[in-house]
């Protein structure tokens, strides 16, 4: 029967059948239900039985072992965070949190997300070699990364980890100062038409650090920079506002929906820019390393920059140099401790020409195509992380007047009124400015939460729970910061929690602003040493001052946490003075 003549004879029946109620009923039930019913019938009893099948599968029993909130057939607990802001989630977690303890499950429809917030059951999964796959959200970052370092697994992110690794040297870093120095003194410059306003700082630490990476990723020296890497610039830092916008947009999640959207245009056009002048750099710079070795000219290898020593105990037992080398110690990462001995007059390579080389002379097999992914992973990784955290210092500082008092004590007595350039042995002499660093990225760390996919069973120490394999652990870093086991008073700002005698005997996955274990972040020490130069530089040169206290912070957290409010100082100049003739 088509639909028209149903619904022809249903109200036709309504209308002239009102009298014989039997024959009513038996003419609708057999023949002229509405085609809607049908289907609505029919998605009911799919929606049961996928209900019943998900109930009976092993992830749901295991899954539901765990505490966490009553969660609905189907949707699970995906009505919590309908209609949330971006930044109301940071509470909410919190709150959720405090309720459940340090193991929380939530059901996102039928995928299984446990939070972790214990500093046991998060080495449980930082340590291990094999839970290391990242959770498929890290999707939305693939047009973009392609499969680099941030996302790949398996051997692919084995080998090139191996090869990225030592590009981060500290015998490369220090090759950077010169850049560093360079960039901070011209954001200084910069800063000076905000003097007496109220301004957001964010604004110049995005731009400072996408410049002091186009220079020591792709060697692009500010006077090479032309339009090009100008909307190069802009383009990324749109990217990671896009996907910033997916992440806490729940329907943005489907690529269905976002396809439809206004910024996936938009994404097309900025990726075209980023990828753009990726490919242009990294031809150019292949034709100049090939037209170089022609003549004979061969830069130097990684190994002859670095010096690797052969096993990994050799590394462990360097002494450690600075405070946070002690700090990051008990990591068991990749990454070499402090060798003070100087590059000389070596050559400065950015992380693109290593690359180059190590494919051409065959250390390392990586594509072309290979190269510009982690050079792009390197460009959105070293930015906004950086960014976000240098900014909230300034913002810390701008509200703990004593404490800024103390870093410029320190700074005077290492550069006194100077305006000499920051050396590498004075970075070493900024003990109370590197706990000023430590302590923001505690209370504020940029990657507020690290997930994994868990392709095997784990067993965690908190009631010896069992995480079934297929669900996403979601470690909560900014939470775990702030546990009162391991630091007093966990919400107050006090760099003194970094004294050694503060940190000997703390739990080393208690504080994980760069995660930890062998997926920790490759660029934690080249991090530290730009956040040394670039904030000393500033703060001789001016006094930061915040009316907004801590706990009228706005925080917005999706995969860099962020002062949803802006990070609003004032600033004005210094005279070059011990801090309290200021
Ligand atoms: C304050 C600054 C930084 C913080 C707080 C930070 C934090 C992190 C964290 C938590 C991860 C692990 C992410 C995850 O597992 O989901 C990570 C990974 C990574 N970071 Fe950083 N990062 C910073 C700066 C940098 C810089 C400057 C670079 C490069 C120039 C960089 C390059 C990377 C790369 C390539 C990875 C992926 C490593 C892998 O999966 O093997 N990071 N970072």
């Amino acid at each position: 029967m088509s639909t028209k003549n149903s619904k022809v004879n249903f109200y036709r029946t309504k209308r002239y059948d009102k009298s014989n109620m039997s024959s009513l009923l038996n003419y609708n039930f057999e023949f002229d239900v509405p085609p809607i019913f049908h289907t609505l019938l029919l998605a009911i009893m799919i929606m049961w039985m996928l209900h019943r099948w998900q109930q009976s599968s092993r992830l749901f029993r295991l899954g539901n072992k765990l505490p966490g909130p009553m969660a609905l057939p189907l949707v699970g607990n995906s009505l919590l965070i309908l209609g949330k802001k971006a930044e109301d989630l940071v509470k909410y977690a919190l709150d959720y949190s405090e309720k459940y303890g340090t193991v929380v499950r939530a059901w996102a429809g039928p995928k299984l997300v446990v939070f972790l917030t214990d500093a046991n059951d998060v080495e449980v999964i930082l340590n291990s070699q094999i839970h290391i796959d990242k959770s498929p959200e890290y999707r939305f970052f693939k047009p973009w990364l392609g499969e680099g370092l941030l996302i790949s697994s398996g051997e692919k992110w084995r080998s090139h980890r191996k090869m990225i690794a030592p590009t981060f040297h500290i015998n490369i870093l220090k090759s950077f100062m010169g850049v560093f120095n360079e960039n901070s003194k011209s954001v200084v410059k910069k800063l000076r038409s905000e003097v007496g306003k109220t301004f957001d700082v964010h604004d110049y630490m995005s731009c400072v650090t996408v410049d002091i990476l186009l220079e020591t990723a792709m060697g692009i020296t500010k006077t090479t920079q032309d339009a090009a890497s100008f909307d190069y610039a802009m383009a990324v830092m749109k990217m990671c506002n896009i996907i910033h916008q997916r992440h806490y947009k729940v329907w943005l999640h489907f690529d269905a929906i976002f396809k439809l959207t206004s910024l996936f245009k938009k994404q097309r056009e900025l990726l075209k820019t980023i990828h753009g002048l990726t490919n242009k750099v990294i031809k150019k710079k292949k034709f100049m390393y090939l037209q170089n070795k022609e003549k004979g000219i061969i830069p130097p290898t990684i190994e002859e920059l670095t010096k690797i020593k052969d096993t990994n105990d050799s590394i462990m037992e360097d002494s450690a140099k600075t405070l946070s080398d002690t700090v990051f110690k008990g990591y068991r990462d990749d990454l070499d401790f402090n060798d003070e001995q100087d590059v000389g007059e070596k050559k400065r390579l950015a992380f693109l020409d290593l690359m180059i080389e190590s494919a051409q002379n065959h250390t390392c097999n990586i594509s072309d195509h290979e190269i510009k992914e982690e050079v792009d992973t390197i460009m959105f990784e070293g930015h906004d992380t950086t960014a976000a955290g240098s900014s909230f210092v300034l913002c810390l500082l701008g509200i703990h007047q004593e404490i800024q008092s103390k870093v410029y004590d320190e700074l005077f007595e290492i550069f006194g009124d100077s305006d000499r350039l920051v050396t590498f042995a004075d970075t070493l002499q900024m003990k109370y400015l590197e706990r000023v660093i430590l302590e923001s990225l505690r209370l504020y760390p940029p990657v507020p939460a690290i997930a994994r996919k868990l392709t095997r069973d784990v067993q965690i120490v908190t009631n010896n729970y069992i995480i079934p394999a297929g669900s996403t652990v979601v470690i909560g870093t900014f939470k775990i910061h702030r546990d009162p086991k391991y630091h007093k008073n966990p919400n107050v700002f006090n760099p003194d929690n970094f004294l050694p005698e503060n940190t000997q005997n703390r739990h080393y996955y208690s504080y994980i602003p760069f995660s930890a274990g062998p997926r920790s972040c490759v660029g934690r020490k080249y991090a530290l040493l730009k956040l040394k130069v670039l904030l000393s530089t500033i703060l001789r040169n001016y006094k930061t001052t915040s009316e907004i206290s801590e706990d009228q912070f706005v925080l917005q957290a999706d995969i860099i946490l962020k002062r949803y409010d802006g990070f609003k100082i004032r600033i004005e100049p210094r005279n070059k003075n011990h801090s309290n003739t200021v």
